[in-house]
Order: C-alpha cells, then structure tokens, then sequence
C-alpha cells in the first residue's frame, strides 16, 4: 500500500483459529477504496489459510465504521469533478468501483456464502456501509451505546452494499423503512431488541466474545445465519405492499422534490416481490445512477461544507484548543434570551438568567420551562430529565453569580447605549478570561465594547430564532476578537448542536443581508401586479418550508419593519420601500400573532389567504407610485424563484466580496441552516452554481435596466460573469487568510 493510502484494516490471527480483521482509517474507519481494497486481500487471506477457522470484524479506537467514503463517491458514481478522490490503490476503482461488485461479488457471494463463519465486533459508530458490511455477517455482536443506522438518504443516494434487503430481513419492514427514511440510528441496546444484534457486550469483552460467538458458529452451538435469505421477519406480500404504499405516501408528502426516498422504496419492493438476489441487483443500479444525480452532488457538498465552517483560517491552527466552559450567564430573558438558556441548558451548560425584575425573571423562567416541556410533549424529553435540566437555570437579579462564568451572552434590545453599559458593567463583575458575547443582529460589535478595555473577548454569538430551535449559529468576530474566542465559540456551538459559521461583522452579519432582498424582492413584485400568493406557492414548490409572505407572518410585523428600517438606513441605494406592510400595521395587523397578515389564521393557526390583502396592495401603489407591470403579473414558477433568489445571490456576493464571509460555501451553510434554504439545492451559491454566474448576472443586468438599483449585479458577480466562473471557491479556504482578504475583520 502507497504512502498517500486512505485507511487499512489489518488481520490478527490467534492461537484460537480466529482471524480478527480490523477497520483503522481515522477518524470514522470509512470504508474508503484503501481499506476496502485491503479488506478484501486480509478476508481472502483468512478464507485461504488453514489456521483461520473463523473471521471476527471490528473497527480501530472505538469505531466499527461510518460506511463509504464519502469524498469518493464520484469515483463509483462516474468520477464527477467536483469530487476529489485520493486513493493510493486505483485498482480497485478501475475495476471494481461498481456498486454491484461491492455488494454482490464481495459481500454476498463472497463474506456471507463463504465457509467459514464471520461475526461483526459493534462498537461505537456502524453507519451506511458500515452495518452493510455488519449485516453480511453470520452474527453480530454490539456495546450498548454503539449506534447503528442507515443514513444514505440525506446524502441524496440509498444504501448500496445490500442494506435495503438485509435490514427488513433482520428487522421486518415498517422498522426498516423507518430507519431508512429517517435515517435515525438506533443504539445497541434497541439494535437487540429489533434483532438487528444477537447480543450486547461490554466494550471490553467485545472483540473476545465476538470470537468465541464465531467458533460456537463453527461448531454448530450458535446458528449460522444468511441474513440475506431470511424470511422470517418479513410481512406477507398483500401486507408488505401496503405499508410500502403507506411509505411511499409518505415520502412523497415529506419531500415532494425528491425521487431518492421513492427509488429505496421501490429497491425493497423489488426484493421482496422478486427475491433478495434481485433486489441486491435493483439497489446497484440505483446506487450507481443516484451517485450521478443533481441531489447527491448537491447534498455531499453539503456535508463537506457544514463540516468545513469550523476549518477558518487563523483560526483553526494547531496548538490552539478550545478552553473549558463551565458556567455561562445570559442578560435578557426575553425570547431570544429565553432560547438561547434552553438550548445551553438542554446541553448541560449550567446558566445563570439576568432579568432586570422578579416578575420579568419569572416570565422568562416560565418561557424556558415551556421550551423545554414542549420537548416533553412531543415525547422527545422524559419528565425525570426536564426537572433535571431545568434545575441547571438559575434566575438572578443583580450581578452577584457572575464572578465564575466562563461567557456571558448578552441578548437584550437593539439598543446601543444600554448594552455599551452592560458591556462596561460586565468588564467589572466577570472574571478576565470570560468570554463577552452578544447576540445583536444588528448593532456593530466595536460600538458595543467602546467602553470596555476588553475588545478581544467581545464576540458576536447571533442565533436565529427560536435560538432552541434553529441550527444556525453566526458567530461574529471583529478584527480585535481574539482567535481563543472564536475556537471557544466554534465548539461551545457544536456542543450545543448548532452548526456555527464565522462571518465579519457587519450590519446583519450573513443570514440577514441573505434574508433582505429574499423578502424585498417579494414585496417589489407583489406591488407591482405579483400574486402574493402565486409567490409564496412557487418558493414553496422549490423547497423551502415557506413563502416570503408566510414567513413575515410568522416573524411578525414589528420585526419586518424594524429590520427593513435598519437596512434602508445602511444600504438605501438598493432597499425598496414597499409600504404594504406599514399600512397593514396601521390597521392593526400585525402577522400570525394577530391572526391576520397576508393570510388568515384559524384556531388551529392553518393560515389561509386573505383576498382582503388585495385593498393594502393597491393603496400601497397609490403611495408608491408603483404601478402594475404586465410582465410581473404573470410570472412563471421559474421566473417568481429568480427573482426572489438571484438578488439574494447577489447580496451573497456583496457578503463574499467585503470578506464577512470567509468562504462561499459557509454561505451555502448559512442559508441552509438559518433560511431554511433546500439543502438538496447545496445551498445558495452552489444552486447559483448549477445556473451559471453568467446567467444570473445577465438576468440581474436585464431587471436592473427595468427595475432599478434594487436588481443591479454587484461589481464581484460581474466580475465572475465576465471570467465564466464559478462563485464557489472563488474565495478558496487556503489562500484566504484573514489579513489577506479584502476584510472588515
Ligand atoms: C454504499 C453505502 O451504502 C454508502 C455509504 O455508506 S454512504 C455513507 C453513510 N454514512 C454516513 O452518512 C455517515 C456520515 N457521517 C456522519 O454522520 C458524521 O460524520 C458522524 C456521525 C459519523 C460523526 O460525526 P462527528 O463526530 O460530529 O464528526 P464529523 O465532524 O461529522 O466527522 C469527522 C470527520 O470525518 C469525516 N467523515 C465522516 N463520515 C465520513 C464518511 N462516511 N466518509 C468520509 N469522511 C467522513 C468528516 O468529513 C470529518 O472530516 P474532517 O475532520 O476533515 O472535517
């Protein structure tokens, strides 16, 4: 094997006769073309040898495997361009990177009709192509924590190695599907219970088990088991076929966009209606056309790149560790405040709530406690474990607990005075090494710590909102905050489940300036003739969760106006003041909260649309001058989604340009995560990507001439228009160090 190899397994050989074949390719033990290459030559070997009785699989530091190797998917799937592949040991690509060879030469024909029984090892983490190779197996044995799954799905392909035949053999098919469409893992203990394991060890006896469970097979005191050929677990055809019709409903309901979910479906019908052999065929060929699709493509960048937002540049440099936190303090337990403590808390972070009065800390109390019972409800939290991590909020009134906090985070009004004086105030009372973090959406950074002598610990730390629900995290360094703070940052955020991203400060950071022209655009079309509608029903097919309309609803007037204040004040040569909203409010509309906005709201708060919305529309033109343009009153799909998305695109680029994001594809992150932007588009730059710069800038160019400033292309995507290029890693990670950037940093 080359220098350059991607992981190995190695084969041990004991005085038992057992051969104990070992996954090593840190950090996860993917299955890489290495190490499935050198999987191959120690299994042949320990078929050939007369010492090896038996074969026992496991995986190095406490890692069976997380399945395929994720960055070679092109290879299999046609060697798409997009996808490095480094592997040392082409060969195996050459020949055998077919997905029918993987799964039916090596793991059917060869691993579980071989002649010597093989046994699986289970601990920590057996995924995808990992639990594939587990359930070839004659038996497999797992700790109680290891945690077994199918998560193909998410990755815009199936399982490929025969998972969609051995699971609901092993499993039977309603749990089968469900693990495969949701792509939940289940823990060792549940595995048992399912029979997806025989039996649950210990880490430390695993692996001495896991061998004698191989010899008992060989000497015919345990059964010897082709999970494959099993048939005991399957419902009758008439039965199968329902729940598969039951499935298919609802994935089709779940992800209208998507074929992927529908295609395993038909892979499982197939094995059952026509055998297991044939359903191990029907899945290769899937695999292999579904490694070509869009989807795929699309949602393998996403992976990279949601694991790429930690990777920043003078940042993430060796030597550089994030610090312990133990304690955290929030100000202002209003929503966001309340919010943010929930999602700590749920992470046992002990917090400690700053309210400026008893009835006040009791209300916000009371929000954490019903953000946390919410999760009761839904089944998601048991009542032991509520009262206990309930019991990690502290409310307070004064400044007193603050002596051992490790961050504070504050997350009162966007007012600069009040928290100038918080900062100072916060200097005083907080130990020196405490992290000084604020959750404005708006307000620069610098501005807030003028009063303090404590500038390299100020961070900006901007949830959306529902801060406990959404997974977004931006967290905003000014060019004095120090490196320490953001790696303290970047892991406090993955701890707490959210997926940070390291933007520049700037007004409204990157979700907001994306989020602007998203809802600007809407309202300029509505003025002038779009349905509102017509709009919100488009952007929905395309795949997000809402409609522009819909969503200014939910978010409510009062933050609409505010923030459309904010942005007119800071970039007014390309805001658009539509007045719809303003008159609304004034007749005391106020979105969803009210029961009324640009939909109706029943009990149930299923919004419906409102014709009386027609009356503001046209009194908003008055106002304006704006008047109805043929074309814009009858706008397809296609032409309603670009020219909602090509101006956020372009403010993208504006964000890109100036440096407050560090690379394009944290953008893609951040319109995923906190726009709700479909993530089997890749994001917002990778869909722009897939259109063309010169696309986009042509189309941008033509608006502009009819529409004005608003839809102007931007002097970067002209630039990249012009070139050709892509938008993506145009600001590659390793030649953008932060000085080097053209940076507000
Ligand atoms: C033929 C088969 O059916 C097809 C398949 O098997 S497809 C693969 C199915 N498996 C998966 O989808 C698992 C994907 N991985 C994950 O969900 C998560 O990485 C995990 C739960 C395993 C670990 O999560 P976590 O501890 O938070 O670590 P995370 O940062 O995500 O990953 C650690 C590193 O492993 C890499 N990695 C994880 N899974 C990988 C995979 N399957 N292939 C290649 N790299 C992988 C990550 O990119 C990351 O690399 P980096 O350090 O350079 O950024």
């Amino acid at each position: 094997m080359g220098s350059k190899a991607k992981g190995r397994t190695v084969m041990e050989v004991g005085a038992d006769g057992v051969a104990v074949i070992t996954i090593i390719n840190p950090p996860v033990n993917s299955l890489s073309f290495d190490v499935l290459n050198s999987l191959k030559e120690n299994y042949d070997q320990a078929l050939r040898r007369d010492d090896v009785k038996a074969i026992v699989f496991t995986g190095a530091n406490g890692k069976f495997s997380v399945g395929f190797d994720i960055s070679a998917f092109g290879a299999i799937g046609g060697g798409h361009k997009d996808f490095a592949v480094e592997h040392s040991s082409l060969d195996f690509a050459a020949e055998h990177s077919r997905p029918r060879y993987g799964s039916v030469e090596i793991l059917s024909d060869t691993l579980e009709a071989a002649k010597k029984p093989s046994v699986a090892a289970i601990n920590g983490l057996a995924l995808g192509g990992g639990l594939e190779v587990a359930m070839a197996c004659h038996a497999r044995l797992s700790t109680p924590t290891a945690q077994l799954g199918l998560p193909e799905i998410p990755l815009g392909v199936i399982p490929g190695f025969g998972g969609t035949q051995r699971l609901p053999r092993l499993v039977g098919l309603p749990k089968a599907l469900e693990m495969l469409l949701t792509s939940k893992p289940v823990k060792g203990e549940e595995a048992f219970a399912l029979g997806l394991v025989d039996a649950i060890v210990s880490p430390s006896e695993l692996v001495s088990t896991a061998r004698r469970w191989a010899l008992d097979i060989l000497e015919c005191r345990r059964p010897w088991v082709a999970s494959l050929y099993r048939t005991d677990k399957l419902e009758p055809l008439g039965e199968a076929k329902e729940i598969l019709k039951f499935a298919r409903a609802q994935a089709r309901k779940q992800a209208p966009n998507l074929k992927h979910p529908l295609i395993c479906i038909n892979v499982i019908e197939e094995g059952i209606i026509s055998g297991p052999r044939a359903g191990l065929l029907k899945e290769a060929e899937a695999l292999e056309e579904l490694l070509l699709s869009d989807t795929c493509k699309s949602l393998v960048h996403f992976f990279f790149a949601q694991r790429g937002t930690s990777k920043v540049p003078g940042v993430a440099v060796p030597g550089l560790v994030p610090r312990r936190v133990r304690k955290v303090a929030i100000i202002g337990g209003g929503l966001m405040g309340s919010g943010i403590a929930t999602a700590l808390i749920r992470s046992n972070y002990p917090v400690i709530l700053k309210e400026v009065n008893e009835k006040v800390l009791q209300a916000a109390i009371g929000r954490v406690r019903a953000n946390l019972q919410s999760q009761v409800k839904k089944g998601r939290m048991t009542q032991e474990k509520f009262e206990k991590t309930s019991s990690l909020l502290k409310g307070v009134l004064d400044y007193e607990g603050f002596k051992d906090v490790d961050m504070v985070i504050e997350a009162v009004f966007e007012e600069v005075s009040l928290k100038q004086q918080i900062f100072a105030d916060l200097e005083k009372c907080c130990p020196p090494h405490c992290i000084l973090a604020s959750n404005t959406s708006t307000i620069d950074l610098s501005l807030i710590g003028e009063r303090t002598k404590s500038q390299d610990r100020i961070v900006g730390a901007h949830f959306s909102s529902p801060a406990h629900v959404m997974p977004l995290l931006e967290i905003v360094r000014t060019n004095q905050t120090s490196p320490q703070v953001i790696v303290d940052l970047l892991d406090i955020g993955k701890k707490i489940k959210k997926t940070p991203v390291v933007v520049g400060n700037c007004t409204g950071f990157a979700l907001n300036r994306m989020f602007f022209p998203y809802s600007q655009s809407a309202h300029f079309l509505a003025e002038h003739g779009a349905n509102v509608y017509q709009i919100d029903n488009a952007i929905t097919k395309f795949g997000m969760p809402m409609g522009p309309f819909r969503l200014v609803d939910l978010v409510g007037f009062g933050v609409g106006v505010a923030t459309s204040m904010e942005f007119f004040q800071n970039f007014p040569e390309r805001t658009y003041k539509s007045m719809i909203v303003p008159l609304m409010v004034e007749d005391g509309r106020a979105g969803e909260s009210t029961r009324k906005g640009f939909y109706v709201y029943d009990d149930k708060r299923k919004a419906k649309p409102d014709p009386e919305v027609q009356k503001y529309i046209e009194k908003a033109r008055e106002i304006t001058g704006a008047s109805i343009d043929p074309k814009l009153s009858k706008l397809s799909e296609k032409d309603i989604v670009e020219m909602i998305f090509f101006p956020v695109v372009n403010e993208a680029c504006r964000v890109l340009d100036e440096g407050i994001a560090v690379k394009a594809a944290d953008l893609d992150v951040a319109a995923v995560m906190g726009m709700g932007f479909p993530p089997y588009r890749g994001g917002i730059i990778f869909w722009a990507d897939s259109l063309g710069s010169k696309y986009i800038y042509s189309r941008l160019e033509e608006w502009s001439k009819t529409y004005g400033e608003f839809y102007k292309p931007c002097a970067y995507l002209a630039e990249r228009a012009a070139k050709g290029a892509p938008l993506l890693n145009a600001v590659p990670l390793q030649s953008s160090p932060v000085g080097q950037a053209k940076s507000r940093l």
